[in-house]
Order: C-alpha cells, then structure tokens, then sequence
C-alpha cells in the first residue's frame, strides 16, 4: 500500500459499477477496500482481479469471532494475496493473536498482508458508546484502550478516525499504523461518520493512510474529488 496515495473505498453493489469507476482511472494503481457489500456479491475472484491489474487491496471484512474460527478464517485470507486485513479490537487479544497465527501460516511465498484492528468505528458518537456500549468515559479512551491491546496483540495497527491518530502514536508508537476513514471535505458530517476531518487535518495529525469512500465515489467527477484529495491529503504528509 502506498503511503502516499488514499485508500478508497469500494463501496459498489455489483462487479459492473465498480469496474465502471475505476475505468475512469485509467491504468493509474490505486490504493483499494474491498469491503462487505462487494465482496459478498463478487468473491475472491474479483478481489484477485484488481490484484492482477495492479491495485493494492484492503479487504475489509472486519472478522470478529471465536479465536479458532478467526485463526481458520485468516489462513484463507493470508492466501488471498491482498495487502491489508482486518478484525474488531473487541474481539479480545487471543482472538487478535489467533488472526495473527491464521495468517502467518497462511502466507504464501512469506506475503503477509498487514493486520489491523477496529478500534471505535467512526459512525459511533460519544453518546452512543456511553449509552449503547454502556462504556463509560471519554471515545478516546476506549480508542485508546482498544489500540494498547492491539498493539499487545502483535498487530500492525488499528482503524480509527483521524482525530485520534496522534493520541494513538503516543500511546504506541510512531510505527503502529493508523487507518483512518471518516474523511470529509468540510468539517461538518451529513451522513452516518461522526467522528471526522479533513485529508489535510488527517494528515497533520498523524494518520497513515486516509480511507475515503463517497466524497470520492458519489462526486459528479470521481477523480477530480480524487486529486483533490491526493493534493490535500499529500500537502501535510510527515
Ligand atoms: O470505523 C470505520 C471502519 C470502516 N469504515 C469503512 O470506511 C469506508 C468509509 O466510507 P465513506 O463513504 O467515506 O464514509 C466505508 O467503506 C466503511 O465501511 C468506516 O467508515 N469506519
């Protein structure tokens, strides 16, 4: 995965619509994540697809279950090729030292795809992790929390959003990587993110890699809202 581009996210429903957008890129290799919907409806072989066409690949399925089935699943997942993996932190660390074993004896050719971790997703608020998780205390302490278990773990680093990315380097260290999605152009959220900032901030602030789906995706002109946030995105980069 290349540090200096964002990921995007693939968020399509068919093969169809996700080839269509990336034809607007021309050859260009891109930085992409694979996540449920398009996954479920297209499999392995399109991930395989983008693969040979010389994209970098986040699958982001999010595995979070028993450590054995987790462990088996990563085996899977290790031989898929792809560059970026994932699970939920609260899965606990055995079932995140299980993900890690399932992929070290999954590697084919030593390719090990980078293991990361969901910490809070960025959809939740405060209020609702009080409320809802009945986890009492400030989001960033629990982001904090769950990125020291990660760290624990054995795992190259956690999802989060932007906002949390420095307490987290200082937390860890400057190595553990931050995913960051929850990118918007303007400091204001009219979706389900709640947790957000700007490439630009993201990347003052420490992230390691920018996720962006629909400011990209739903743009009227996809990669000129690309470029952009290239531009931004690498304006800051430490
Ligand atoms: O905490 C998380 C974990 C994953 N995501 C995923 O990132 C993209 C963001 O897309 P936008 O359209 O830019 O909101 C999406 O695929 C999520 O599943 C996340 O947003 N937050």
């Amino acid at each position: 995965m290349n540090k200096q581009k964002p990921i995007i996210a693939l968020d399509f429903a068919t093969k169809e619509a996700a080839i269509a957008f990336l034809n607007l890129f021309k050859n260009e290799s891109l930085n992409l994540k694979v996540g449920m919907e398009l996954f479920y409806k297209t499999g392995m072989d399109f991930v395989q697809y983008l693969k040979e066409e010389g994209h970098s690949v986040f699958l982001d399925l999010k595995l979070h279950d028993i450590p054995n089935t987790v462990k088996s699943a990563m085996k899977v997942l290790a031989q898929s090729g792809v560059d970026m993996v994932n699970v939920h932190a609260s899965g606990g660390v055995k079932m995140m030292q299980a993900a890690k074993e399932g992929l070290e004896e999954g590697a084919l050719n030593n390719h090990k795809p980078l293991l990361i971790a969901v910490t809070q997703l960025t959809s939740t608020s405060q209020t609702q992790m009080n409320e809802e998780q009945q986890i009492l205390g400030a989001i960033q302490d629990s982001v904090q929390n769950y990125a020291t278990l990660t760290q624990k773990a054995g795992l190259d680093g956690v999802v989060c959003s932007p906002l949390e990315a420095s307490l987290i380097k200082e937390a860890t260290s400057n190595k553990f990587l931050t995913i960051t999605p929850g990118i918007r152009l303007t400091s204001k959220s009219n979706d389900d993110q709640t947790r957000i900032m700007t490439p630009r901030d993201a990347a003052k602030n420490g992230s390691d890699y920018i996720v962006v789906g629909r400011p990209i995706t739903q743009a009227l002109d996809p990669v000129e809202a690309y470029q952009y946030i290239l531009k931004e995105w690498q304006a800051e980069l430490k």
